[in-house]
């Protein structure tokens, strides 16, 4: 689904920065990778690079074989502030990726429906976003990219602005969503229980510039009652001394 080999990126103002350098790594059709790491190490940089909305300095970046293009209509990208409008209702909200691109609305209603249905959150269809709560609002903003159908879901801290609770919550429907269509994921986060939780293969990133420090796979991901086996919370320890130790 993806392969990033070598992957360089300089921002350019009137200095240049360099962001993330050397970065390679694939990830295979319908899996989960986490990325995690210290502020500024460049996760976001490389999820804009991924969704074509930033342009690389060097390396190669291939979506099924592709080189890497903007608005790439199956890639979704979610981010932590929801991106809702809120003169709009959640429906109209969810509806707004379909409205873009045209569809004709008897189509877009029933999609809209079942996003938000599968979302548990079409009670709340007539709410606007200030009438909703943080997980409400997250799930909407979820509910409108899978809308449009997406098969590689790239993800920005989407839950960081949650409490504890509402978070194992939504972490517990993306784990089910994911189940279900097997579509592939890149999910950014600084939690490492939600690296460990979501994530088949664990990119830990060093900065800067960003580069990966380590890799750890966790194949026993999305296994009935993972989160309180022994094995998570040992992935936990390890992901967590790696990112202090650096080893
Ligand atoms: N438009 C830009 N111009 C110049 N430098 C930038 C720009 N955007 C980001 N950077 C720099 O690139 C580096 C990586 O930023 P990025 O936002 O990707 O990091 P991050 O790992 O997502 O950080 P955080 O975990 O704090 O969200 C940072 O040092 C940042 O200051």
């Amino acid at each position: 689904m993806l392969k990033i080999e070598d992957l360089e990126v300089t921002y350019k103002n009137k200095i240049s920065f360099l962001a993330l350098q050397g970065v390679s790594f694939t990830l295979e059709e319908g899996h989960t990778c986490a990325i995690i790491g210290p502020s500024g190490c460049g996760k976001s940089t490389l999820l804009y690079v991924l969704a074509g909305l930033l342009e690389h300095s060097g390396g190669q970046v291939l979506i099924n074989g592709e080189t890497v293009r903007p608005k790439r209509r199956e890639t979704a990208l979610i981010l932590q502030d929801y991106g809702l409008l809120p003169w709009k209702t959640a429906q109209e909200n969810t509806s707004l990726g379909l409205e873009i691109r045209g569809v004709p609305s008897e189509e877009k209603r029933a999609l809209v429906e079942e996003a938000m249905q599968e979302l548990g959150i079409w009670e709340f269809r007539d709410n606007y976003p200030a009438q909703l709560s943080g997980g409400q609002r997250q799930r909407v903003a979820i509910a409108r990219s899978l809308t449009l159908k997406p098969d590689l879901f790239l993800m920005d801290e989407p839950f960081s602005s949650l409490d504890a609770l509402t978070r194992e919550g939504l972490q517990n429907t993306l784990l089910e969503f994911w189940q279900k269509r097997r579509a592939s994921m890149v999910l950014v986060t600084h939690n490492i229980e939600e690296a460990v939780f979501l994530g088949q293969r664990i990119l830990i990133f060093s900065g800067s510039p960003g580069r990966i420090l380590h890799v750890i796979e966790n194949k026993e991901m999305g296994e009935q009652g993972y989160r309180n086996q022994q094995l998570f919370y040992q992935r936990c320890s390890r992901v967590r001394e790696v990112i202090e130790k650096g080893v």
